[in-house]
Protein backbone atom coordinates (compact mmCIF):
# COMPACT_ATOMS: atom_id res chain seq x y z
CA UNK A 1 0.00 0.00 0.00
CA UNK A 2 1.52 3.46 -0.39
CA UNK A 3 1.27 5.50 2.36
CA UNK A 4 0.92 9.53 1.42
CA UNK A 5 2.76 10.82 4.86
CA UNK A 6 1.61 13.89 3.79
CA UNK A 7 -1.03 16.30 5.44
CA UNK A 8 -3.49 17.14 3.31
CA UNK A 9 -4.48 20.66 3.28
CA UNK A 10 -5.28 22.87 0.35
CA UNK A 11 -3.98 26.64 -0.55
CA UNK A 12 -0.77 26.11 2.08
CA UNK A 13 2.19 28.40 1.10
CA UNK A 14 5.40 27.91 2.21
CA UNK A 15 7.98 30.69 2.61
CA UNK A 16 11.99 29.36 3.21
CA UNK A 17 14.00 32.25 5.15
CA UNK A 18 17.94 31.46 5.45
CA UNK A 19 18.21 33.01 9.43
CA UNK A 20 15.64 33.66 12.29
CA UNK A 21 15.78 37.32 11.77
CA UNK A 22 14.24 37.09 8.23
CA UNK A 23 11.83 34.78 9.35
CA UNK A 24 10.63 37.16 11.99
CA UNK A 25 9.91 39.97 9.95
CA UNK A 26 8.13 37.66 7.77
CA UNK A 27 6.04 36.53 10.32
CA UNK A 28 4.85 40.03 11.36
CA UNK A 29 4.00 41.39 8.15
CA UNK A 30 1.89 38.21 8.16
CA UNK A 31 0.05 39.32 11.50
CA UNK A 32 -0.58 35.38 12.11
CA UNK A 33 -2.27 33.98 8.92
CA UNK A 34 -2.56 30.62 8.87
CA UNK A 35 -2.21 30.03 5.06
CA UNK A 36 1.74 30.45 5.55
CA UNK A 37 4.38 28.68 6.92
CA UNK A 38 7.72 30.25 7.27
CA UNK A 39 10.56 28.42 8.05
CA UNK A 40 14.47 29.04 8.73
CA UNK A 41 16.33 27.10 5.97
CA UNK A 42 19.42 27.76 6.79
CA UNK A 43 22.26 29.83 5.07
CA UNK A 44 23.45 28.29 1.54
CA UNK A 45 21.77 26.16 -1.22
CA UNK A 46 22.86 22.65 0.39
CA UNK A 47 20.93 23.81 3.73
CA UNK A 48 17.81 25.41 1.82
CA UNK A 49 16.92 22.52 -0.26
CA UNK A 50 17.59 19.37 2.21
CA UNK A 51 14.95 22.24 4.39
CA UNK A 52 12.92 22.28 1.71
CA UNK A 53 12.12 19.15 0.73
CA UNK A 54 11.71 18.07 4.72
CA UNK A 55 8.95 20.20 4.81
CA UNK A 56 7.55 19.30 1.38
CA UNK A 57 7.85 15.52 2.76
CA UNK A 58 5.72 16.20 5.61
CA UNK A 59 3.07 18.88 4.75
CA UNK A 60 1.48 19.68 1.38
CA UNK A 61 1.77 22.70 -0.02
CA UNK A 62 0.25 24.66 -3.09
CA UNK A 63 3.24 27.39 -3.59
CA UNK A 64 6.76 27.44 -2.70
CA UNK A 65 8.65 31.19 -1.74
CA UNK A 66 11.86 31.86 -0.86
CA UNK A 67 12.10 35.35 1.25
CA UNK A 68 15.36 37.07 2.12
CA UNK A 69 17.58 39.73 1.85
CA UNK A 70 20.14 40.11 -0.87
CA UNK A 71 22.73 41.85 -2.60
CA UNK A 72 21.01 44.17 -5.98
CA UNK A 73 23.03 44.86 -8.96
CA UNK A 74 23.93 48.25 -9.48
CA UNK A 75 21.58 49.86 -12.02
CA UNK A 76 18.99 46.95 -11.33
CA UNK A 77 18.25 47.17 -7.48
CA UNK A 78 19.02 49.66 -5.55
CA UNK A 79 19.41 49.09 -1.38
CA UNK A 80 15.89 49.45 -0.17
CA UNK A 81 14.05 47.68 -3.19
CA UNK A 82 12.11 44.28 -3.92
CA UNK A 83 13.29 41.55 -6.40
CA UNK A 84 10.69 39.41 -7.39
CA UNK A 85 12.90 36.63 -9.74
CA UNK A 86 11.60 36.14 -13.27
CA UNK A 87 14.28 33.43 -13.13
CA UNK A 88 16.47 31.56 -10.43
CA UNK A 89 19.51 30.88 -11.49
CA UNK A 90 22.85 29.30 -9.87
CA UNK A 91 24.91 31.62 -11.38
CA UNK A 92 28.43 29.46 -10.33
CA UNK A 93 27.22 26.08 -10.76
CA UNK A 94 29.77 24.99 -13.86
CA UNK A 95 33.28 24.72 -14.47
CA UNK A 96 35.52 27.18 -14.78
CA UNK A 97 37.99 26.76 -17.93
CA UNK A 98 40.57 29.18 -19.44
CA UNK A 99 38.17 30.31 -22.32
CA UNK A 100 35.91 31.18 -19.50
CA UNK A 101 32.83 29.78 -17.15
CA UNK A 102 30.62 26.61 -19.03
CA UNK A 103 27.34 26.60 -16.94
CA UNK A 104 26.05 22.78 -16.18
CA UNK A 105 23.36 23.28 -18.90
CA UNK A 106 26.23 23.15 -21.94
CA UNK A 107 27.96 20.81 -19.81
CA UNK A 108 25.33 18.35 -20.33
CA UNK A 109 24.52 17.98 -17.01
CA UNK A 110 21.17 19.26 -16.10
CA UNK A 111 19.92 23.06 -15.39
CA UNK A 112 21.45 25.69 -13.39
CA UNK A 113 18.09 27.87 -13.87
CA UNK A 114 14.67 27.42 -12.22
CA UNK A 115 11.71 28.66 -14.21
CA UNK A 116 9.04 30.31 -12.63
CA UNK A 117 5.02 31.01 -12.95
CA UNK A 118 5.75 34.22 -14.69
CA UNK A 119 1.83 35.09 -14.44
CA UNK A 120 2.02 34.51 -10.81
CA UNK A 121 5.26 36.85 -10.87
CA UNK A 122 3.78 39.61 -12.71
CA UNK A 123 0.53 39.76 -10.11
CA UNK A 124 2.86 40.07 -7.18
CA UNK A 125 5.32 42.55 -8.90
CA UNK A 126 1.86 44.49 -9.74
CA UNK A 127 0.73 44.18 -6.46
CA UNK A 128 4.04 45.38 -4.63
CA UNK A 129 4.23 48.49 -7.05
CA UNK A 130 0.57 49.25 -6.44
CA UNK A 131 1.55 49.29 -2.58
CA UNK A 132 4.19 51.99 -3.19
CA UNK A 133 7.05 49.37 -2.55
CA UNK A 134 10.32 49.94 -5.55
CA UNK A 135 10.13 46.72 -7.01
CA UNK A 136 11.85 44.79 -10.32
CA UNK A 137 11.79 41.52 -11.46
CA UNK A 138 14.71 40.14 -13.45
CA UNK A 139 16.92 36.71 -12.75
CA UNK A 140 18.40 36.26 -9.06
CA UNK A 141 21.21 34.59 -9.30
CA UNK A 142 22.45 32.08 -6.43
CA UNK A 143 25.74 32.03 -5.64
CA UNK A 144 27.59 29.80 -2.60
CA UNK A 145 30.60 32.73 -2.23
CA UNK A 146 29.27 36.07 -1.51
CA UNK A 147 30.31 38.71 -4.24
CA UNK A 148 33.26 40.73 -2.60
CA UNK A 149 35.14 42.45 -5.78
CA UNK A 150 33.62 44.22 -8.61
CA UNK A 151 35.52 42.14 -10.94
CA UNK A 152 33.61 39.24 -10.27
CA UNK A 153 30.37 41.83 -9.97
CA UNK A 154 30.85 42.33 -13.90
CA UNK A 155 31.77 38.73 -14.54
CA UNK A 156 28.34 37.57 -13.37
CA UNK A 157 26.33 40.71 -15.27
CA UNK A 158 28.04 40.01 -17.90
CA UNK A 159 27.36 35.86 -17.56
CA UNK A 160 23.31 36.47 -16.79
CA UNK A 161 22.22 39.79 -18.38
CA UNK A 162 19.50 41.56 -16.55
CA UNK A 163 20.94 39.94 -13.32
CA UNK A 164 19.05 41.62 -10.63
CA UNK A 165 20.07 40.85 -7.35
CA UNK A 166 21.65 37.98 -5.26
CA UNK A 167 21.24 35.36 -2.48
CA UNK A 168 22.88 31.92 -1.54
CA UNK A 169 19.60 29.66 -1.33
CA UNK A 170 16.83 30.38 -4.02
CA UNK A 171 18.26 27.19 -6.17
CA UNK A 172 17.86 24.99 -3.75
CA UNK A 173 14.30 26.02 -2.53
CA UNK A 174 13.52 26.29 -6.29
CA UNK A 175 15.13 22.49 -7.01
CA UNK A 176 13.18 21.06 -4.23
CA UNK A 177 10.00 22.58 -5.27
CA UNK A 178 10.39 22.10 -8.80
CA UNK A 179 11.19 18.13 -8.15
CA UNK A 180 8.00 18.17 -5.93
CA UNK A 181 6.40 19.84 -8.92
CA UNK A 182 5.33 22.64 -6.97
CA UNK A 183 5.28 26.29 -8.52
CA UNK A 184 8.40 28.35 -6.80
CA UNK A 185 8.80 32.29 -6.42
CA UNK A 186 12.13 33.80 -4.79
CA UNK A 187 11.19 37.47 -3.37
CA UNK A 188 14.44 39.64 -2.20
CA UNK A 189 14.59 42.77 -0.28
CA UNK A 190 17.95 44.79 -1.10
CA UNK A 191 20.30 45.01 2.05
CA UNK A 192 23.41 45.85 -0.24
CA UNK A 193 25.10 46.23 -3.53
CA UNK A 194 26.30 43.65 -5.08
CA UNK A 195 30.66 44.29 -5.54
CA UNK A 196 33.14 44.79 -3.08
CA UNK A 197 32.73 43.88 0.21
CA UNK A 198 31.89 46.55 3.08
CA UNK A 199 29.70 44.81 5.35
CA UNK A 200 29.13 48.39 7.66
CA UNK A 201 27.26 49.50 4.34
CA UNK A 202 24.94 47.05 4.27
CA UNK A 203 21.24 48.34 5.53
CA UNK A 204 19.84 44.60 6.83
CA UNK A 205 17.35 46.50 8.99
CA UNK A 206 16.10 48.26 6.18
CA UNK A 207 15.86 45.47 3.98
CA UNK A 208 14.44 43.22 6.86
CA UNK A 209 11.29 45.90 7.62
CA UNK A 210 11.28 45.72 3.55
CA UNK A 211 10.69 41.86 3.64
CA UNK A 212 7.85 42.36 6.79
CA UNK A 213 6.01 45.28 4.63
CA UNK A 214 6.58 43.33 1.61
CA UNK A 215 5.03 39.80 3.63
CA UNK A 216 1.56 42.39 4.39
CA UNK A 217 1.14 42.79 0.19
CA UNK A 218 1.64 39.09 -0.69
CA UNK A 219 -0.90 38.18 2.81
CA UNK A 220 -3.18 40.30 -0.12
CA UNK A 221 -2.21 38.77 -3.40
CA UNK A 222 -1.73 34.91 -1.95
CA UNK A 223 -4.04 33.86 0.63
O1 LIG B 1 23.35 40.36 11.00
C1 LIG B 1 22.12 40.38 10.97
O2 LIG B 1 21.40 40.99 11.79
C2 LIG B 1 21.43 39.70 9.87
C3 LIG B 1 20.05 39.75 9.79
C4 LIG B 1 19.43 39.13 8.74
C5 LIG B 1 20.17 38.48 7.77
C6 LIG B 1 21.54 38.46 7.86
C7 LIG B 1 22.36 37.78 6.85
O3 LIG B 1 23.55 37.91 6.77
C8 LIG B 1 21.61 36.91 5.93
C9 LIG B 1 22.52 36.14 5.02
C10 LIG B 1 21.73 35.94 3.76
O4 LIG B 1 21.62 37.13 3.07
C11 LIG B 1 21.66 36.93 1.71
N1 LIG B 1 22.55 37.95 1.15
C12 LIG B 1 22.51 39.24 1.53
N2 LIG B 1 23.36 39.96 0.79
C13 LIG B 1 23.95 39.12 -0.08
C14 LIG B 1 24.91 39.31 -1.10
O5 LIG B 1 25.41 40.41 -1.40
N3 LIG B 1 25.28 38.20 -1.79
C15 LIG B 1 24.75 36.98 -1.52
N4 LIG B 1 23.84 36.78 -0.55
C16 LIG B 1 23.43 37.84 0.16
C17 LIG B 1 22.08 35.48 1.51
O6 LIG B 1 21.00 34.80 0.94
C18 LIG B 1 22.41 34.95 2.90
O7 LIG B 1 21.81 33.75 3.20
C19 LIG B 1 22.20 39.05 8.90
Amino acid sequence: MNVDRRTKSAQRILIMTSVSAERDAILRGLHGNSTFDVRVGGVGLASAAASTATALATTSYSLVINMGIAGGFVGQAEIGSLVVANEIIAADLGSQTPDGFISIDELGFGSARVPVDTRMVAQVVEALQAAGFPTTTGPILTVSTTTGTAATAQELAARVPGAAAEGMEGYGVATAAHQHGIPVLEIRAISNPVGPRDRDAWRIKEALQMLESASSVLLEVLS
